[in-house]
């Protein structure tokens, strides 16, 4: 696992609230990494040293998993979780707050994160057991929730799919496509009606995802009876450009500083 941490402000290990950020790239470009959030960091950063009034509460950590074809789901998602697990049993035992960011397939597993021992149960994986409760906020940027139906709309998708999922696991990634098939799973999406902000973005001019994953998961979280969510639609550029863009910075500043 490596994990970036932004040290720049870090006085004393109390802070109680933390935000981890997950990046996308298909599971499998190695051009997108934890440095992806670099500049948004930066930007958080800046903004809050400008802004006296606000104090610097919140501890900053990008993640970075192994890619594909190197592994397969759900090698992604254990390698997140155990991330996860390691910031707060090792790095900040303080933690209690976590605000999950992830982008395109980081968003994938911001929320299979959620459900993750009934995903990992299709496998016989063991991990050590994260404790979701922890858990608090979701902010989702043009991300891939329901993964066939991502391919009925983008058939040439099935490219990267076929990298990162074994024959047709994909149809169990996330909650979305297992809901529908499953009757066993009645308790799926539980945690998301504990969360206190689920904050739903997706830029008007992402030129690889059109807005149809993010209705599909308004209508799945309204499916599951959870109503109080944030949906933002707007121009926050090119999907490569959401997670830099200052619309983003100024939303997670408004959201979670303030
Ligand atoms: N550059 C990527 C493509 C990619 O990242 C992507 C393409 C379409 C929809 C979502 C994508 N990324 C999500 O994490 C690749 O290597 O396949």
């Amino acid at each position: 696992m490596e994990a970036m941490r932004d040290n720049s402000n870090v006085k004393s290990q109390v802070k109680q609230d933390a935000i981890i950020f997950i990046h996308g790239g298909a599971w499998r470009d190695p051009n997108n990494t934890f440095k992806d959030f670099e500049k948004l960091i930066k930007n958080i950063n800046n903004e809050l040293s400008s802004l006296s009034s606000l104090n610097n509460k919140i501890e900053l950590y990008s993640l970075d998993y192994r890619l594909s074809p190197t592994v397969k789901h759900p090698c992604h998602l254990i390698d997140v979780i155990n991330a996860i697990n390691y910031i707060i049993k090792n790095i900040n035992s303080n933690l209690k707050n976590l605000t999950l960011v992830g982008h395109s397939v980081g968003s994938t597993l911001a929320i299979q994160v959620l459900d993750y021992k009934k995903l990992l149960n299709y496998y016989n994986e063991n991990i050590d057991e994260l404790d979701i409760s922890f858990i608090k906020n979701l902010v989702l940027l043009d991300g891939i929730y329901d993964i066939p139906k991502l391919l009925d709309e983008y058939p040439s998708y099935l490219s990267f799919i076929n990298e990162a999922f074994e024959e047709k696991n994909f149809n169990t990634a996330t909650q979305l496509s297992i809901s529908n098939k499953d009757e066993k799973n009645v308790q799926i999406g539980m945690y998301f009606k504990f969360l206190k902000k689920i904050i739903i973005v997706q830029s008007e001019n992402d030129e690889l995802l059109s807005l149809n994953q993010t209705n599909f998961f308004v209508k799945w979280l309204n499916s599951i009876g959870i109503y109080k969510f944030e949906k933002i639609l707007d121009d926050f550029g090119k999907h490569n450009d959401v997670y830099e863009s200052d619309k983003l910075k100024d939303l997670i500043i408004l959201n979670f500083y303030k």
